[in-house]
């Protein structure tokens, strides 16, 4: 049996009079790939950021392991990574200075595994030049890069497929698969269609009028 890992319990979100999300439930346990579906504006960036306890501005209750997350926030925080929608890196500083940069606040590491990691997410021969003449999709591989290089056992990834080609695609999914099936978990925002068996979807709302 799976163990829970991170659970919502009867979230509430609106921004600006609109109700988000109502009585949402969400229980992650290891071995899950969870799809956050919805039309833009339905809220899927938002529910991310509740879970990553980055948006304290909701009503209901979050759990890590059982406990209340606020409590075990340290704990939740070492074990979790978020990427964001936006690439999240420096544009001044070059691929290899910005993965240094986010795994020295993290943990010790080989200097080696950066220029894998890089190499990993095809950015060989990039590494050494400003991240801002990079393109925008190998500015996303820069923050992909991050995967190859977490040990957390939960990511949150809020649109990772955005800009990147077909081969980082299946990259990609093969990483959230392994994340997976190595007991961790994975939930995510896109709006590609994933080549994933095992992913579950919750569906969001939205009144934008567009089809989906
Ligand atoms: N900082 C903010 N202040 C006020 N309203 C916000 C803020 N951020 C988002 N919203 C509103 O919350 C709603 C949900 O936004 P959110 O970014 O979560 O949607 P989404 O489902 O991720 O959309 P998309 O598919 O376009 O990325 C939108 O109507 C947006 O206008």
């Amino acid at each position: 049996m799976s163990t829970t890992l991170l659970e919502a319990r009867q979230l509430y979100c609106e921004r600006d009079d609109r109700v988000l999300f109502s009585g949402l439930d969400l229980s992650v346990g290891s071995g899950d790939i969870v799809r956050i579906a919805g039309p833009n504006g339905a809220g899927k960036t938002t529910l991310l950021r509740v879970l990553a306890g980055l948006n304290l501005s909701f009503e209901g209750g979050l759990s890590w392991y059982g406990y209340p997350l606020h409590q075990q926030r340290d704990w939740y925080q070492a074990n979790m990574l978020f990427l964001g929608h936006r690439a999240g890196i420096t544009a001044s500083l070059t691929p290899l200075e910005n993965l240094r940069c986010w795994v020295d606040m993290r943990r010790p590491h080989r200097e080696e595994l950066l220029w894998e990691a890089l190499a990993d997410v095809g950015l060989e021969g990039y590494e050494d030049i400003p991240s801002a003449h990079l393109s925008a999709g190998q500015q996303r591989r820069v923050a992909l890069a991050r995967l190859y290089l977490s040990t957390e056992p939960v990511w949150l990834l809020d649109e990772a497929f955005t800009a990147i080609d077909q081969g980082a695609v299946k990259v990609l999914e093969s990483l959230i698969s392994s994340r997976a099936a190595q007991g961790g978990a994975v939930v995510l925002s896109t709006h590609h269609r994933l080549q994933l068996d095992e992913c579950r979807v919750l569906e969001l709302g939205g009144s934008l009028g567009f089809a989906t």
